[in-house]
């Protein structure tokens, strides 16, 4: 696979995918800007060359066609600041409008193309839809890994219009690097930490690592259904009924590759879902009946943060409680606490993109492990062993 390294953009017209799918406010302000940071480099090697760059992004999942709620209008001004340069926007992302502004572009200037989610072909991975947006450009580059497990027109289909000039953009180079020293060449011991809500999201994800990782720490919300299948008392806390045989599936799985799988073993448990509930430090498995557990306990913290601290890789992805709420926020604090130092120490830490990277971003630990991917399920997938589309159109 070619990256841009592997050419000088003077005189050429790139168009650049890139995912811009960032979180927006009720003013449309960004709160979390890490993909447009992350897609920064690229874009300006291409400047430096000498080249013009047209980008492509998705927003969102629009459903009815054009709305301003998922315009990318609403970027350009960041993403000036960020670049250094006045980005030109374009209201469509084919059509005459697109068409005459990238013919216009002039080296060291960039034009952002309009919603391609705005157009059902996008997602359909429409061939037509594919070739017009290639007509824009001369070469193409994808520096979307957050969106290269989607086979769409902007992420592959539009590759084949490129054979000799399709490249892959510094963040997809460092996203897949970064992936493949966690899951291919992990410096021992190997400890994964997994959160978030549902045990269905990571069940792939799971079976996965249990034949890679010396440690698998399960919290937040899907650890209840691992304590419910052994036969706890969690009251209303967050469970999968029909998951729990996996649960006893999983535990018997690691305990015959003798995989270290470690539970919480208490909890934050609350009267209520809100931040003001009134909450006491417990058992996990004797949650009262209209209580539930809302954070990882203080005794599981320490045990968490312990096993961390004696690691070499770390992967983590998904909170332990909901981080949301300062209150029920302390559990995720403490293992990005523990992941902070053992990168200190020397371990190579890797933060899943989604919320894993937003309670990172909120305790401003971003700089302070080893790389914070910009990928949700993009991560996830690759890491289950899966081709990622976005990935394979690249390769010659
Ligand atoms: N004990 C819990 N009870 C209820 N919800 C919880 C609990 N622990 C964590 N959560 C919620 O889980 C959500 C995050 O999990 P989710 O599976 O949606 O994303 P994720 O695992 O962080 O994946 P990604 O990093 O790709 O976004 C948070 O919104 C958090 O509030
Ligand atoms: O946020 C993401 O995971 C990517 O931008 C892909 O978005 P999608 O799940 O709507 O395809």
């Amino acid at each position: 696979m070619k990256t841009i390294d592997d050419l000088s953009f003077s005189g050429k017209k790139a168009l650049v995918r890139v995912d811009f799918n960032v979180p927006l406010d009720e003013n449309f302000n960004i709160t979390d800007d890490n993909r447009i940071q992350g897609a920064a480099p690229t874009i300006k090697k291409i400047l430096a060359d000498g080249g013009a760059v047209i980008l492509m992004s998705h927003l969102g999942r629009p459903k009815e066609g054009p709305t301003d709620k998922y315009s990318l209008k609403h970027i350009v001004g960041h993403l000036s600041q960020v670049l250094g340069v006045d980005v030109q926007f374009a209201n469509d992302c084919i059509g005459e409008e697109a068409i005459e502004k990238s013919a216009s572009l002039k080296g060291g200037e960039v034009l952002l193309l309009e919603n391609l989610r705005f157009y059902k072909e996008e997602e359909k991975g429409d061939v037509g839809f594919a070739e017009k947006l290639a007509k824009l450009g001369d070469v193409y580059v994808n520096d979307a890994f957050g969106t290269a497990h989607r086979a769409h027109a902007s992420t592959a289909v539009v590759a084949q219009f490129f054979p000799n000039d399709r490249y892959a953009g510094y963040l997809m180079a460092a996203e897949i690097n970064n992936a493949e020293k966690v899951m291919n060449k992990p410096e021992r011991p190997f400890t994964a930490i997994m959160g978030g809500a549902k045990v269905s999201d990571k069940i792939q994800l799971i079976e996965a690592l249990l034949d890679k990782v010396d440690n698998l720490i399960i919290g937040g919300g899907m650890a209840y259904t691992f304590v419910k299948a052994r036969g706890g008392e969690i009251g209303k806390s967050l469970v999968e009924l029909d998951k729990l045989d996996l649960a006893n599936e999983l535990v018997k799985k690691a305990d015959e590759k003798g995989v270290n799988l470690v539970l919480p073993t208490d909890a934050q448990i609350a009267d209520k879902f809100a931040n003001d509930a009134d909450t006491y430090n417990g058992p996990n498995d004797q949650i009262p009946a209209d209580r539930e557990g809302l954070d990882i306990g203080s005794e599981s913290s320490e045990h968490f943060a312990e096993i961390i601290s004696a690691s070499n890789t770390l992967l983590w992805n998904g909170p332990m409680g909901v981080f949301e709420f300062d209150t029920f926020a302390k559990g995720t604090k403490a293992v990005a606490d523990a992941v902070v130092k053992a990168t200190e120490r020397g371990a190579f830490s890797l933060i899943g993109g989604g919320d894993s990277a937003a309670a990172v971003s909120k305790f401003g630990m971003t700089e302070h492990v080893s790389y914070v991917s910009t990928g949700g399920g993009a991560l996830l997938e690759y890491m289950e062993g899966k081709v990622l589309p976005g990935v394979k159109a690249l390769e010659d």
